[in-house]
């Protein structure tokens, strides 16, 4: 049997200056992709613990500092070094704008970008469906 890998997190937005921007993240290893904040689920962890505790390792951000749309949720798969991974992400909007993005030592940048841009940077086709997805919650409800 093949162990399947679990991953979950947030994509994080904010509005900054009429516009809204997305959180991406760089890895400090491997092919140094940009991604949202997430993880490896944990044993005994629910998919949405282990969302709020990689977004607090990785981001320095907690469920205070945020909105949590738990209703909104995308999930996606692909395959690493041939094994299916599955990552499931929330939309989020972060509150606090005084709170600070702090890196872990597992990412070496971020940035706050606008849907195309992020999608760019985000270089995966799941990746940017995600985004888009999340982009058109965001116009149709929140802006
Ligand atoms: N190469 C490496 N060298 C050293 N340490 C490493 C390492 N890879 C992982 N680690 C260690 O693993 C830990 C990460 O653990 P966690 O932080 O718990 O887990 P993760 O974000 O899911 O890990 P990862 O970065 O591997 O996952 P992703 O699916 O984005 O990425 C996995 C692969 O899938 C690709 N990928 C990402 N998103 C994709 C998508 N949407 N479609 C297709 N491929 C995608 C990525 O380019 C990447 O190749 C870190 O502590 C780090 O030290």
């Amino acid at each position: 049997m093949t162990l399947q890998q679990r991953a979950c997190g947030l994509v994080i937005f904010r509005r900054f200056q009429g516009t809204i921007q997305y959180l991406l993240m760089q890895t400090s290893y491997g092919e140094h992709h940009w991604t949202p904040p997430k993880g490896h689920v944990d044993l005994d962890e629910s998919d949405m613990e282990t969302a709020l505790r990689e977004t607090q390792e990785e981001a320095g951000f907690v469920s205070n500092d945020l909105k949590i749309f738990e209703d909104v949720r995308h999930e996606m798969s692909y395959k690493v070094k041939g094994k299916p991974k599955i990552v499931i992400y929330w939309l989020a909007e972060l509150l606090n704008l005084d709170k600070p993005v702090r890196l872990s030592n597992e990412h070496q940048a971020f940035d706050w970008l606008p849907l195309r841009e992020a999608c760019d940077r985000a270089k995966y086709d799941e990746m940017r469906k995600a985004l888009n997805e999340f982009d058109n919650y965001v116009s149709r409800n929140l802006s």
